[in-house]
């Protein structure tokens, strides 16, 4: 089986600084376990460097691809990358928000997200000062996760990440596959997952579409996870 799962929201819970969302050592020790029966690939869009920080070091099972599917690691190292655009020069979008306390880009790889959780105030103040930056420097797409807006130059999303994941490593078509996640950006790949005959998973109340069913949060992931054989009928 081929399980991909979602980090933030899926595997650990929203918290208010995205270098706090760090996983418990008996929940890593489980995924870690998990990878040694089925592929397990954590597909996220942070980069490797703001990922390392919050899980540690990733054990050699787990497949990690990072931001919204510019890059595919395995054991740490790099194995492919779909990087065709470079970010534009944001020193314009930090002369906006340098005096606006809550409010902070994270630079990733092809693609930026401007952070607003601590803002307190109208976000719309945000929201525009994000538009019209993106107007002038138009991404390839732009998602609003949590309390977050991200734009990206690259000609990726998880639903393409997934994609291309199955043709790295030759997926047979028979193999189950099954993605977890709980944002707007993981509703690419819950749609592609279920185009692909997969089980799509959505982490919170209200189901999706592109969904099968949903968890009501990350311990339940977890119980999932463990009973996942069982539930799904899968081996
Ligand atoms: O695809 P994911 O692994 O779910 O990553 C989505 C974004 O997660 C991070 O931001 C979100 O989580 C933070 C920590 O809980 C939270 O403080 C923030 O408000 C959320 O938007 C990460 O910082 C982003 O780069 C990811 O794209």
């Amino acid at each position: 089986m081929i399980i991909f799962l979602d980090y933030d929201g899926t595997l650990t819970p929203i918290v208010k600084e995205p270098d706090e969302a760090k996983i418990e050592a008996d929940r890593k020790k489980f995924l870690e376990e998990l990878s040694k029966k089925h592929r397990v690939v954590i597909v996220t869009g942070r980069s490797i460097e703001s990922f390392k920080k919050v899980f540690g070091h990733v054990p050699d099972t787990i497949y990690v691809i990072t931001s919204h599917g510019a890059k595919i690691y395995r054991d740490e190292k790099l194995l492919k990358e779909f990087l065709d655009l470079g970010l534009p020069d944001l020193t314009p979008l930090r002369e906006r928000i340098k005096n606006i306390p809550g409010v902070f880009i994270e630079e990733k790889e092809g693609c930026f997200a401007l952070h607003f959780r601590n803002f307190k105030g109208d976000e719309s103040r945000v929201k525009g000062i994000f538009k019209e930056f993106v107007d002038s420097h138009p991404p390839k797409k732009v998602i609003e996760g949590k309390k977050v807006l991200e734009a990206v130059y690259s000609d990726v999303d998880k639903g393409k990440a997934v994609e291309n994941f199955l043709r790295l490593v030759g997926w047979n078509g028979k193999e189950k596959v099954v993605y977890i996640g709980d944002d707007t950006t993981d509703l690419y790949a819950l749609k592609k997952v279920r185009e692909l005959g997969g089980l799509p998973v959505f982490v919170g109340k209200d189901k999706p579409p592109e969904a099968e069913f949903t968890l009501e949060n990350v311990d339940q992931v977890y119980v999932f996870l463990s009973r996942l054989e069982k539930f799904a009928g899968y081996k």
